[in-house]
């Protein structure tokens, strides 16, 4: 089997956060970002035409990241990195401030129901990461075949005030193109493109923002309270998680614990695991701590889940 992992980036792994992109491209060059690339077309052209650019896509479908991958290793294209991970998320966490000449986005779904609503990218929220992530001068691209949902892009850009918005284009025509955008302007559907440009920067508070330590939490634990806590939901402030499960080891001494945790709307899942430092001593201090298998973001959910387990667990 072909390896096309060359691509991928797995920033969970990284000892620092936000990361050194010169360092991982070994170069200077601009840093463009594509948020939602499905199987990954458009990257694949803009990589080709703009060889000076420092191309990053993000991506939540493992489909999509394998489609883009094959694609990526046919034809050779060496600028560019794929991440799977939530574009909001990665934004705002992975760039330094001041630090992307140009991020777009092709066809996103609007998610028009409120019952969907946390699924919306292009909200406040994402304005702000823009106007901290985004060079001074540098833009945001917004290809939709929806008009109400560029207007509503252009009234958020607008109200957060760092940004020149532009008059929202029909049917522009780009230098690269998706395949359905293609055809759409072939069969006469309309299309929409908003650009906005930054003009002044604010920065944003990141969830991670500095050493991207390993958590965990030493003390006495009562075993026999592990089952009590299974789906209890805890909660602090935008902070909360659920224990799912508890497996026990064979051997009755590391218990593992699969826990949802969310930092605001970003939710990830993983595995800590639970042990007595000394397996012969029922009066030993154990440890809790993320098990090898888990790679989370280690965010404030993640380190406050593996604390606050030790404290209702004692
Ligand atoms: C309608 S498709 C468009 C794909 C591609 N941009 C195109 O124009 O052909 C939207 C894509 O965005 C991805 N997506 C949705 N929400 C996302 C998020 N929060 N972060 C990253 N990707 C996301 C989906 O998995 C899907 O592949």
């Amino acid at each position: 089997m072909k390896i096309f992992s060359k691509f991928e980036i797995k920033p969970q792994l990284e000892p620092y956060l936000p990361l050194e992109w010169k360092h991982i491209f070994e170069n200077d060059n601009p840093l463009h970002v594509e948020l939602g690339f499905g199987n990954g077309e458009y990257m694949e052209k803009y990589c080709q035409k703009n060889q000076s650019v420092n191309y990053i896509g993000f991506e939540l479908s493992i489909t999509s990241m394998i489609k883009a991958q094959k694609k990526l290793a046919k034809t050779n294209i060496k600028n560019a990195r794929i991440i799977l991970c939530d574009a909001r998320f990665g934004l705002r966490e992975l760039f330094h401030d001041n630090s992307i000449e140009h991020i777009i986005m092709n066809f996103p779904v609007p998610w028009h129901k409120k019952s969907h609503a946390r699924r919306r990218i292009i909200v406040a929220d994402f304005f702000r990461t823009l106007a901290a992530v985004l060079k001074v001068g540098g833009t945001f691209e917004l290809m939709t075949d929806e008009k109400w949902y560029a207007e509503e892009a252009q009234e958020n850009a607008f109200s957060n005030g760092n940004f020149k918005v532009y008059k929202i284009e029909k049917n522009p025509e780009r230098r690269v193109m998706t395949r359905y955008e293609t055809k759409w302007l072939k069969y006469g559907r309309n299309i929409y493109r908003l650009i906005i440009e930054k003009k002044s920067y604010e920065p944003v508070e990141r969830l991670i923002g500095g050493v991207h330590e390993m958590p965990h939490s030493t003390g006495k634990i009562n075993p026999e309270k592990f089952y009590s806590i299974v789906n209890s939901v805890f909660k602090k402030e935008k902070m909360s998680f659920v224990v799912k499960g508890i497996y026990k080891s064979l051997d009755g001494n590391a218990h593992i614990l699969k826990v949802i945790s969310s930092d605001d709307s970003f939710s990830q899942h993983y595995f800590l695991v639970a042990y007595p430092q000394e397996f012969d001593n029922p009066d030993s201090t154990w440890v809790i701590k993320l098990d090898s298998t888990s790679n989370p973001y280690r965010t404030p959910a993640v380190k406050w889940s593996v604390k606050k387990l030790m404290e209702v667990l004692s």
